[in-house]
């Protein structure tokens, strides 16, 4: 891998960094680059800054001083992935395992035993997709009637559900659109570390991430973007010390705001500093350095905003609880006091007793939480999927935060009909034919994200006039107004709608997607990087976010997605070449229907399928 190194920042810039941090200026990635770099005095300068937004963020949740954990059980349902990240020693060989995965009730065994200890959480952490490289997971999955991992992931989460009343918090790496949409209701929360944006670390032999082919950052970028079109509370975060720069690094932070600022779903945003293990390849790595870990959570802190919640996790951090805490951390995470962490099984959790007086003797509260953020649990709706909401219900008090008196005991769960997502569930066929019975949605200003940055990536100008537009698509925009199910009758069938000089079928607006025309989404309006100048964390940009912060907000449900409720519809023999994929490994898969052709799930074998089938079932 070719070397990269940051060249270090000027004292006077790192001043000047400081002071437009202190001032609450917007930051680029450059300066929050140079702000990484402080150490000794500005580094307790940039602590200080750090702590204070999020203690005025604090304040404003209603929680002043209050620093959150979650006590849970650690599910390894497998152990075996497909990928080959060089840091892990969680993925292991199936010799070495008594098999395969989990059964059924050792799963529950676990979160049985974490019921008895008052645990509230059941973190579900595996491999990613282990079927497409270890016959030893197929045959597992096979002899018990499941199709992949994630089927098992969904039953197992249900019988969690049903038996024991914990609250599945779901983390098994890449998840399509559909993939969210089947597990959402069996989970109150879930999560994939993005890890970071260096594409490098990926693409190039020797990288971290090399072979590892869920760890690509422009397919997790994605899974975090869908994640908040499906309306899922989701964790994420990034990894700090794996050989990426400081500007790439950075640049991670701000790609999850971005993503954040949109959806409203980021439940939370960790930052963890990778340990070099024996047997790995990254074994003779230096671990990365607490300091540096302390200025990354600052850094985030700033950028992120007094209204994130960032976590680090109490068991990598050599108990520099009250560094962490003053650099502006407001979570632990999950702890355990049953099982292991099996991503570190080296490194114990603290006693819980332990984590609260560390966090007492700096100041701070520590209050129990459950898998799903208060903000999001408060709002419920569209949320927490109406399956999962009572289980949430009887565990949490009012405030969103975990009754500490609640004892978790199972609750039936009702498998769905189909897998219609929550929120209105008429639109399948009502909006074909009828169309809208209103404008909008009446929380429309609640759960569609920043329309500021949705108007920015479809780029179209603030206030744009309508007799600006073109002639063909203001006449797409009227029909799409007045009777939506007309742009699918054969009369308009081959009608070209012009956008942003694109051409779409029976698209109006360009909803197909929101980075362009969903027919002609192509990889590089996909592959996200993150935009080095993007703004930043002004008190007034903190104020926006707040609208539609879960507090204040939600995000679209599928169905009333502004970007995804036309579909774009076949193309032709001798029209335009299929749309590829994101992935760029495959065009549009075997779905010959008309659907959303945007992404499917890169798999050994190529495309693993379309993953928008709603498309289809709207148009019966
Ligand atoms: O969503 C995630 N949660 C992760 N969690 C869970 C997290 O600490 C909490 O369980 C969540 O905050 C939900 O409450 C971990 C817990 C561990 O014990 C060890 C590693 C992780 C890693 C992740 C992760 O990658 N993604
Ligand atoms: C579950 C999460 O744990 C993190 N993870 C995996 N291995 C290590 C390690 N050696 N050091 C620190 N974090 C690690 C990754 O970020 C992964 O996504
Ligand atoms: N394999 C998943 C990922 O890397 C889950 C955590 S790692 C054990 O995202
Ligand atoms: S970190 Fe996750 S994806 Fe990477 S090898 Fe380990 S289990 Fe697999």
């Amino acid at each position: 891998m070719a070397d990269h190194n940051d060249a270090p920042p000027t004292e006077a810039s790192l001043r000047r960094a400081l002071h437009r941090a202190a001032d609450g200026r917007a930051l680029d990635v450059d300066e929050a680059a140079t702000l990484l770099t402080a150490r000794g005095e500005p580094l307790d300068q940039l602590l200080a800054i750090a702590g204070g937004v999020r203690d005025a963020g604090l304040r404003d949740a209603g929680r002043p001083g209050v620093v959150t954990f979650s006590k849970n059980v650690f599910i390894p349902l497998t152990r075996l992935c497909r990928d080959r990240c060089h840091y892990c020693t969680f993925a292991t060989v199936p010799h070495r395992l008594p098999a395969a995965f989990l059964e059924r009730d050792e799963v529950l065994q676990i979160a049985r035993d974490g019921a008895a200890q008052g645990c509230k959480e059941a973190l579900f952490t595996l491999g990613d997709r282990p079927e497409e490289r270890w016959p030893a997971a197929r045959e597992w999955l096979h002899e018990r009637g499941y199709d992949s991992t994630l089927d098992y992931v969904r039953a197992s989460a249900i019988a969690v559900l049903e038996e024991t009343g914990l609250l599945p918090h779901l983390n098994p790496g890449v998840l399509s659109w559909a993939d969210l949409q089947r597990l959402k209701p069996v989970a109150a929360s879930m999560g994939m570390m993005l890890e970071t944006t260096a594409t490098r670390l990926w693409s190039e032999p020797g990288g971290p991430h090399y072979g590892s082919p869920d760890k690509e950052p422009a397919v997790r970028l994605r899974v975090l973007e869908d994640a908040g079109r499906v309306g899922v509370p989701f964790t994420t975060g990034i990894l700090i010390g794996i050989g990426e720069t400081l500007a790439e690094r950075a640049d991670s932070l701000f790609a999850i705001r971005r993503v954040a600022r949109q959806y409203g779903h980021i439940q939370e945003v960790i930052v963890q500093n990778f340990r070099a293990k024996p047997d790995t390849a990254m074994r003779g790595m230096p671990d990365a350095e607490l300091h540096d870990l302390a200025a990354t959570v600052a850094v985030a802190r700033i950028l992120l905003g007094p209204r994130a919640r960032i976590q680090a996790p109490p068991n990598l951090i050599a108990g520099e609880y009250d560094l962490l805490l003053r650099a502006g951390i407001d979570d632990w995470g999950g702890v355990s006091p049953v099982t292991p962490d099996h991503v570190s099984p080296e490194r114990p959790w603290p006693q819980i007793e332990e984590l609260a007086r560390h966090t007492a003797a700096a100041g701070f509260t520590m209050r129990e939480r459950l898998a799903v953020y208060p903000e999001y649990v408060v709002r419920g709706d569209p949320w927490l999927d109406p399956r999962v909401l009572p289980h949430v219900a009887a565990l949490s008090l009012d405030s969103g935060l975990a009754d500490p008196e609640a004892a978790p005991t199972g609750h039936p769960w009702q498998e769905p009909d189909d897998t219609v997502a929550s929120g209105r569930v008429d639109l399948h066929k009502e909006i074909d034919t009828e169309g809208r019975t209103e404008d909008r949605r009446g929380d429309f200003d609640s759960v569609y994200g920043d329309w500021s940055l949705v108007r920015d990536s479809v780029g179209v100008p603030s206030g744009a006039p309508h007799h600006e537009l073109p002639d063909q698509l203001r006449e797409g925009l009227r029909l799409a107004g007045s009777r939506p199910g007309s742009l699918l009758l054969p009369r308009n069938e081959g009608r070209r709608w012009r956008c942003s000089g694109r051409t779409v079928r029976r698209s109006t607006s360009c909803a197909g997607s929101r980075t362009g025309c969903g027919g002609r989404r192509s990889a590089t309006t996909s592959r996200t990087s993150s935009t080095a100048t993007s703004t930043s964390p002004t008190s007034a940009t903190w104020g926006a976010a707040s609208a539609r912060s879960p507090s204040a907000s939600g995000t679209p449900t599928p169905t009333g997605s502004p970007w995804s409720r036309w579909p774009t519809g076949p193309r032709r023999r001798g029209g335009p070449a299929r749309p590829r994929c994101a992935c760029r490994v495959a065009s549009t898969p075997s779905c010959r229907s008309p659907c959303t052709p945007t992404w499917c799930v890169r798999s050994r074998s190529g495309c693993r399928g379309c993953t928008s089938t709603r498309s289809r079932r709207w148009r019966s």
